[in-house]
């Protein structure tokens, strides 16, 4: 069980996440873990949006960032952190980094969420964001990043919903397709499964989707069901609604015969929709 995603109800105290999130990755690691991933926003989720200025860090260090390096360290375990709030320079935003620990807490990847949620939800009585005001978007730099489980490709929730990232992802060579998210209840009962089902069997890849679960400080509710799916399509592994750790192995050779007997990548026709520098 070499893959773990962790479920967590993050609330507005870094210390209590962090704790949180430590004791998870000790039990994924203690059940076999070599690689997890945290879910977005997992170390901080304010009241307002804009709290999360007051506890954004500069670039590689700070309380989150220096805690997830040690965990990877003594855990000896890879950790991909959901997103980092990290500071924009002149700016009253942060990015949200999807920070990547080897099992030596070296940080050798990171992703800014591209797409951004600002949306009023459809049937949400009223639920309403604009991730933009607090967020500032990544460059369109898809990232890849070689590690000990296989070639990962990085996004983040709402990005989920554009498949030409994950297109420029697997044109880059990966494997696996991560994705920490904080789905709203809404939007996830209609369509988490289906999207990360989708962007598994399209790309024939594994994706590794952990998510927010339950009530946060702002009143809002997360949908849960972090899950992580195989390339064909069937998820291994399911959450409910309450935190925890779900574990799964990668078969590379199933996948490798998959991609082979199943040539739908090699069958690809069509340029991304992507600038050319990507
Ligand atoms: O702020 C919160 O309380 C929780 N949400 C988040 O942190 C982020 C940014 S607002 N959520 C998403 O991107 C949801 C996407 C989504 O739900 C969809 O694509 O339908």
């Amino acid at each position: 069980m070499s893959l773990a995603a962790i479920q967590m109800t993050s609330v507005d105290d870094v210390g209590a996440n962090l704790d949180m999130a430590a004791a998870l990755l000790r039990d994924a690691t203690a059940q076999g873990a070599r690689f997890a991933v945290l879910p977005e926003n997992f170390a901080f989720m304010g009241r307002r949006d804009r709290d999360k200025l007051a506890i954004a860090e500069v670039d590689g260090h700070g309380p989150i960032q220096d805690r997830l390096a040690a965990l990877a360290r003594e855990l000896d375990l890879w950790i991909i952190a959901g997103t980092v709030p990290i500071r924009v320079d002149g700016e009253e935003r942060v990015w949200a980094a999807c920070c990547v620990y080897d099992s030596d807490g070296v940080r050798v990847a990171r992703y800014d969420k591209i797409h951004l949620y600002d949306i009023d939800v459809p049937n949400g009585g009223g639920e309403r964001y604009r991730e933009s005001a607090s967020i500032a978007p990544g460059a369109l730099q898809p990232v890849v990043v070689d590690t000990p489980v296989g070639r990962v490709g990085l996004s983040v929730c709402y990005d989920v919903r554009f498949p030409e990232l994950y297109r420029a992802l697997v044109a880059d060579g990966a494997e696996i397709l991560i994705v920490p998210a904080a789905f709203t209840v809404k939007t996830g009962e209609a369509h988490w499964d289906l999207l990360l089902r989708a962007r598994a069997v399209e790309n024939l890849c594994y994706v590794i989707a952990p998510g927010q679960c339950g009530v946060h400080p702002s009143g809002r509710g997360t949908y849960g069901h972090s899950a992580i799916v195989e390339p064909w399509g069937r998820i291994v592994s399911q959450a409910g609604t309450e935190p925890g750790v779900v574990l799964a192995d990668r078969d590379a050779s199933h996948q490798a015969e998959l991609r082979q007997g199943f040539p739908a990548l090699a069958h690809r026709r069509l340029q991304t929709a992507y600038p050319p520098s990507i």
